[in-house]
């Protein structure tokens, strides 16, 4: 495979759509072939799983559900689409990924992380990112950002303050454990100053791999 998976990682309302339109524009001017995605969803399953997943009035979901289906729709994504397009040479922008349920259902809803993390393994073959970028900011901030959007919170966005502290936690950890994949970027910046930090290491990676000539 000699295409480059990014994925973005962080807390609700930490900049990563905003972000990764940035990161895909950067690489459109440079007409670098690259694919945006977001999980749960990416494909038309995936997209129906999320509409589950995020429905504010399935609360009766049991947590067992809740981490096969984000691992059902990532599987698809996979396959799907992320294989291909690696293959294929292209810079792969993933709005969450395999850290989100480690953050989100380990530590968030404090599952077995190693269950996790086993089930994760089943679903994506062990495909890992080549970079995760980790846009930390403090929880209040990102859940303030989201009400301001005027959109109805949904099923994951209605847990209680001390999940989502708990889901900033875990990430930060996650991150200590693999500071090779990892950048934790300071979200809280202006868009334009966040989207510097990304992008000094992103085009240090892209010489790397060089990916950088046009096609
Ligand atoms: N650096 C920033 N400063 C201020 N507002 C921002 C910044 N980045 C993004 N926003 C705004 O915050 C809101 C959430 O941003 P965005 O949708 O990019 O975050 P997200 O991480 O994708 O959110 P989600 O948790 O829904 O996945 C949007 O209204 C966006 O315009
Ligand atoms: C992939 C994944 C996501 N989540 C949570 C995180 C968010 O609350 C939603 C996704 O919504 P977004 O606006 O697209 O960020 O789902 C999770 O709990 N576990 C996961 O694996």
């Amino acid at each position: 495979m000699n295409g480059l998976f990014i994925t973005f990682e962080g807390p609700e309302g930490a900049g990563k759509t905003t972000q990764i339109a940035r990161l895909e524009q950067y690489l459109l001017d440079r007409k670098i072939p690259c694919i945006v995605v977001r999980e749960p969803g990416g494909t038309n399953i995936g997209n129906l799983i999320r509409h589950i997943l995020l429905n504010p009035e399935l609360s009766e979901m049991k947590q067992r559900t809740e981490i096969l289906l984000y691992a059902a729709s990532r599987a698809q994504l996979v396959e799907q689409v992320i294989h291909p397009a690696l293959s294929g040479g292209q810079v792969i922008l993933c709005d969450r990924y395999v850290d989100s349920s480690i953050a989100y259902q380990g530590y968030g809803a404090m599952w077995d992380i190693n269950e996790v993390m086993q089930v994760n393994r089943i679903a994506t073959g062990g495909l890992r990112p080549d970079r995760t970028y980790l846009l930390d900011l403090p929880v209040e901030l990102g859940l303030e950002r989201i009400y301001f959007r005027g959109v109805k919170k949904d099923r994951m966005e209605l847990k209680e303050k001390m999940f989502h502290n708990r889901v900033r936690e875990g990430y930060l950890a996650i991150a200590q454990a693999e500071p090779e994949r990892f950048r934790v970027i300071r979200a809280n910046g202006e868009i334009d100053e966040v989207f510097n930090q990304i992008l000094r290491d992103f085009e240090c990676l892209l010489d790397q791999k060089l990916l950088h000539k046009p096609i």
